[in-house]
């Protein structure tokens, strides 16, 4: 197959142009390169573009006959949509249908969207399943939704079929250490820890130490960026024999609080992480942990990489030598 990657110079998006290529697919990105890197794109063309010009997304759809587009392109910081709503709606829901525009003027008809777990906003039970109601609490998880609409409408009235994946906490790097996250400014948490032992950035500060949880700190489900992108290619499969709009959550269904992630760094790399407790950051749920059965049931899929351990020492090889 040729796969449109949309958002391939980012960070989960390139690790995707990696899985494909090895699964043996040819692969075109598309970027504006906003909060992507030109060095990260390693596996096929790199089509600098921005999803809001509909005449370049023209230009690049007319040049090849794509089989499927996996989207990963977005802006993505909760915080910041909460101040800049009209930039998050644009880029995430303009933007997204601008490209299934254009998908549909040249029949591509096969789509793995990134969405997130922040469509659920404040969870009403401990293990979020795909059901769980949908009460999103800023701009991006509500342009998100929002996109999860216009995916199923878009399967009613076009025939697109679709998987829109909700990732919970994205995290780790390639094992090889060629690609890894690289967000500036870094607000993810693992990649802050790591820094703050590195000595870039200062000390972490740690977002609230009150929460209901066993340590007061808040609890997230890391999963592997290799694991997401595996996730994803099963996606694509599965739509070759589902018509229709679905939804899948990704995570490993355990959480780990901030503190646990921090003795975990400290571990793997031998270093105490210098770190301070500071306020709770406004939006933050007290706990986020996925039911994932239904990926594991109907697309097969198992995570492989999913030990805080391994996901930390993968971040770590990439954070102490990152290529860009
Ligand atoms: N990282 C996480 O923990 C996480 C969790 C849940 C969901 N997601 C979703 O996964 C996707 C990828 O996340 P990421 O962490 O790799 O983000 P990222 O910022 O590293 O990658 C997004 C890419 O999209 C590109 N882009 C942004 N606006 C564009 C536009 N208008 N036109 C063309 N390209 C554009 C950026 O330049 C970047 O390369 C996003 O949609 C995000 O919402 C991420
Ligand atoms: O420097 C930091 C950074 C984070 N945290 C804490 O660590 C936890 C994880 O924070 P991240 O920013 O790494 O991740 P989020 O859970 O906030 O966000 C992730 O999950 C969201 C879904 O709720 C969105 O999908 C978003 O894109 C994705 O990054 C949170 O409790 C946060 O308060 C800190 O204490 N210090």
């Amino acid at each position: 197959m040729h796969v449109l990657i949309c958002g391939g110079a980012g960070y989960v998006g390139s690790h995707m142009a990696k899985c494909l290529s090895v699964a043996g697919h040819e692969v075109t990105v598309l970027d504006n390169l906003r909060t992507g890197h030109r060095e990260a794109v390693k596996w096929g063309d790199l089509a600098v573009a921005d999803l809001l010009d509909e005449r370049a997304l023209s230009l690049i759809f007319s040049r090849t006959q794509f089989d499927a587009v996996m989207h990963f392109s977005a802006l993505s910081l909760v915080g910041e949509s909460v101040t800049m709503p009209y930039e998050y709606y644009a880029t995430n829901v303009t933007g997204t249908v601008n490209l299934l525009r254009a998908m549909r003027a040249r029949d591509v008809r096969r789509l793995v969207f990134s969405s997130t777990a922040a469509v659920y906003g404040q969870p009403q039970s401990p293990l979020i399943d795909e059901d769980h109601p949908k009460l999103p609490m800023s701009p991006y998880g509500a342009s998100k939704l929002m996109v999860e609409r216009v995916l199923s409408d878009a399967a009613a009235a076009y025939g697109l079929r679709s998987a829109a994946l909700r990732y919970f906490n994205a995290a780790g790097a390639s094992a090889d250490g060629d690609i890894g996250e690289a967000h500036h400014p870094e607000t993810h948490l693992i990649p802050n820890v790591l820094r703050s032992v590195l000595g870039q950035g200062g000390r972490l500060k740690v977002f609230g130490g009150d929460y209901t949880t066993p340590d007061g700190t808040c609890v997230r489900d890391y999963v592997h960026v290799d694991d997401l992108a595996d996730a994803h290619l099963r996606a694509l499969h599965y739509l070759n024999g589902h018509d229709g709009a679905h939804a899948f959550n990704l995570g490993n269904g355990q959480g780990f609080s901030v503190r646990e992630v921090i003795a975990t760094v400290q571990r793997v790399t031998g270093c105490d992480v210098p770190f301070e407790m500071g306020a709770r950051r406004s939006g933050d749920p007290a706990v986020l942990v996925a039911a994932s059965a239904k990926a594991k049931t109907e697309l097969g899929w198992e995570p492989r990489h999913s030990g805080l351990d391994t996901i930390i020492e993968s971040a770590w090889r990439w954070h102490s030598n990152p290529a860009f």
